[in-house]
């Protein structure tokens, strides 16, 4: 088993449709940003329909695209005839009613995270969508995981890649948010926050994480009531190397992301607005100040855009090319495991399928 799975390119059986005609189901934050990039930004694809719980959210963002339809049922919009393809940003509660859907029609899904809500649920996606790929040879899940399309994550890969900083011991991880929706829960912090670094940790290092240890630091004045945060996420994966995570929701200032990789020949460093930052001996006391993104969507915007892009593309040629149904099931297993973590207060090992047996 391996932590990023190469999809096989699989032959077109249909004509290539023009256009992409693309339903998005839940158009709030994101959604309407994925509405918004589809129309503007991205060539061979446009929104056909949108559908949302709230129907005057849904017609305020169809009206801002020419001939985009308002299909209130979520389900009938992925039934729909003139829908070749599905955009999910609607709460993760339905994400698996709805990918589920899109494999029985056979259309390609880009789903934002998580997959699901939970790993079996998850599992279940994984498995339905092999029956579909033993039967037609395609795969037709994408989870939202977009720092693999930031371009400093695809670099900072590489360069470990490339054995520039030697062997990839540990990782150090800053996930901070300057403010979170009422309602984010401690163990929505490990779901939903928590769970670009898992990602982020099988992407670069290429294992699975095998245990996971949640610790409670004091919390800031600016935590909700009941709320842990920050929290210490440590992951360590089945090669030995170790992640540590510093996940903290309601710091009150700016979005910031950092992480950083310390190999045997060397670490290096992004999040800072500089690129990849490899560590050398400079100017003793130079300061350099850098400026922070307000929030997610100014920091990943380029991500969001890289990421549409090549679902777009991808789905075209019929095929998937980035996070598939295996990485949303792998990082919520590890989720799982750090809610678990969190409770007990203990080490808490992962429970993962092994990638062949459920293929068998
Ligand atoms: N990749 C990333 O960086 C981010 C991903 N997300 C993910 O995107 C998804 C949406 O999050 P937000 O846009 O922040 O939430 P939101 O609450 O702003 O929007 C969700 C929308 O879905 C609608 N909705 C409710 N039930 C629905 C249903 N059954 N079918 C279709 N739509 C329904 C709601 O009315 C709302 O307009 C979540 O899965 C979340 O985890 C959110 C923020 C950032
Ligand atoms: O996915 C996201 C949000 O749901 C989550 O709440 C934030 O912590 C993340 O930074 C953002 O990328």
């Amino acid at each position: 088993m391996t932590a990023t799975e190469t999809l096989p390119a699989v032959p077109v059986a249909e004509p290539i449709p023009a256009d992409l005609r693309v339903a998005v189901l839940g158009v709030g934050l994101m959604g309407a940003d994925h509405v918004a990039r589809l129309h503007r930004r991205i060539s061979g694809a446009r929104v056909a329909v949108v559908s949302d719980a709230a129907a005057d959210r849904a017609g305020q963002v169809a009206a801002e695209v020419p001939g985009c339809r308002v299909v209130p049922d979520p389900l009938a919009a992925i039934a729909d005839p003139e829908v070749d393809a599905v955009v999910l940003a609607s709460p993760g509660r339905f994400h698996e009613e709805q990918v589920l859907a899109c494999i029985e029609r056979g259309i390609p899904v880009l789903c934002e995270k998580p997959l699901t809500m939970e790993a079996g649920s998850s599992l279940g996606i994984v498995r339905a969508e092999d029956a579909y790929t033993a039967r037609t040879g395609r795969r037709l899940v994408q989870v939202g995981f977009m720092r693999r399309f930031d371009p400093e994550y695809a670099q900072l890969r590489e360069l470990i890649a490339s054995g520039a900083i030697g062997e990839p011991l540990v990782v150090h991880c800053a996930h901070r948010n300057p403010a979170v929706p009422p309602g984010v829960t401690t163990e929505s912090i490990v779901q939903d926050s928590v769970v670009h670094e898992v990602d982020v940790a099988r992407f670069l290092l290429g294992e699975e994480i095998a245990a996971v240890t949640v610790l409670r630091p004091r919390s800031t004045r600016h935590a909700g009531e009941g709320l842990s945060d920050p929290l210490l996420v440590l992951l360590e994966t089945t090669g030995g190397r170790m992640v540590d995570v510093e996940c903290f929701v309601s710091t009150g200032l700016a979005y910031e992301v950092r992480t950083e990789v310390v190999g045997e020949d060397g670490s290096a460093m992004i999040g800072l607005g500089q690129g990849v930052v490899r560590q050398s001996a400079g100017p003793a006391g130079a300061v350099r100040s850098t400026v922070i993104a307000p929030g997610f969507r100014e920091r990943f915007a380029l991500a969001y855009d890289l990421e549409l892009r090549r679902w777009v593309d991808a789905a075209r040629r019929g095929t998937v090319d980035g996070p598939g149904a295996w990485d949303g099931y792998a990082a919520q297993a590890v989720c799982a495991a750090g809610v678990e973590a969190l409770r007990t207060g203990r080490r808490t090992e992962v429970r993962l399928e092994s990638r062949e047996a459920t293929q068998s």
